[in-house]
């Protein structure tokens, strides 16, 4: 049998909301939104190795079962979808926290689609790719698209948008938030009135979300009470995190160097073009020169 070589590391990096507006609710429960997304360089690592069978194996640090896992799906459901008799054994380096509103899950499963097509030549357009992923959960298609977008919709409906990229400090108070449990809860606001893009680039951003999960939660409110001396904050998707920009990254350190002890958090920068798309760009390229 051949030796399978190792593709990776593959980069699946966090997402921000940079605001999130409820602006109805669906027959099926579903909640349509006004969100931005911005991505951050805070990122989980996969790796692949194509193998010969068709097993989907995965190597993860998470204390929940592979089968669980949104990568493992996501292999399984483009597997299917393109009738692949291949199989690949994955290894996830986690390093973004989970239940944060950082997207990690929705990422992984989108690195696990755009690398494993790409090694498995299955050949899927973007658009089929998102496709796939939104089965897997609303905010996949956004980490397939791969671009700062002004989304609508559940999240699949997206418009890629350029716009600044400060820093960010993003403080994760150690409580999980259930997506689930809040888009649940009866107090929501449901109704803020749709707005255009052009409407929303100048406004003050908010979080329809952030004021039930600050009651619910106190560490949330903790944390965005903190960070809201030194700059305007915002809590990001259903929390538990919340972030502030920042014009450089020495002023976004000092704040966080200055946080309470039972705070974590990070400083990172906020990229328009997902680092996975510069790398899949990049192999890519690599792959045209080593064709002439
Ligand atoms: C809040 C956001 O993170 C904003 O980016 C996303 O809308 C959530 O996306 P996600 O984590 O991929 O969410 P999913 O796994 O699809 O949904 C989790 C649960 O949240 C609820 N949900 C989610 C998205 C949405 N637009 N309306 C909802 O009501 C549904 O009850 C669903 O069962
Ligand atoms: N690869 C994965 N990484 C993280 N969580 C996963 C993964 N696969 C499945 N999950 C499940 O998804 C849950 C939410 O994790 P995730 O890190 O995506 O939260 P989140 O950042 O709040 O997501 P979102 O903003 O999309 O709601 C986890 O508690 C876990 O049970």
């Amino acid at each position: 049998m051949t030796k399978q070589t190792m593709s990776g590391p593959w980069h699946s990096p966090a997402k921000l909301n940079l605001f999130l507006y409820i602006t109805g609710q669906r027959a099926n429960g579903y909640h349509d939104l006004q969100t931005l997304f911005q991505f951050i360089d805070c990122c989980d690592q996969l790796y692949f190795t194509v193998t010969n069978d068709n097993n989907i194996s995965l190597d993860s640090q998470l204390d929940f079962p592979a089968e669980d896992n949104l990568i493992v799906k996501a292999a399984r459901l483009l597997q299917q979808h393109c009738a692949i008799q291949q199989g690949a054994a994955i290894k996830l380096d986690k390093h973004l926290p989970m239940g944060g509103g950082i997207g990690g899950g929705s990422s992984n499963a989108a690195t696990a689609l755009l690398v494993l097509n790409h090694l498995w030549q299955c050949n899927l357009s973007e658009q089929e790719l998102a496709s796939l992923g939104l089965q897997l959960g609303a905010d996949v298609p956004i980490f397939i698209h791969g671009h700062s977008a002004f989304a609508e919709g559940v999240g699949e409906q997206v418009q890629a948008v350029e716009i600044d990229e400060p820093w960010y400090l993003v403080l994760h108070p150690e409580v999980h938030v259930s997506t689930q449990s809040v888009f649940g809860h009866p107090e929501l606001p449901r109704n803020t009135p749709k707005r255009t893009w052009q409407q929303l680039l100048v406004e003050n951003w908010q979080n329809d979300c952030q004021e039930i999960v600050a009651k619910v939660y106190p560490e949330v409110a903790q944390a965005l009470g903190w960070l809201l001396e030194y700059a305007p904050s915002r809590m990001t998707g259903t929390g538990s995190c919340v972030f502030a920009a920042f014009d450089t990254e020495r002023e976004a350190l000092s704040v966080l160097n200055k946080r309470p002890k039972n705070i974590s958090g990070f400083v990172c920068k906020a990229c328009n073009q997902s680092p996975l798309h510069r790398q899949l760009a990049n192999e890519k390229t690599l792959i045209n020169t080593a064709g002439f």
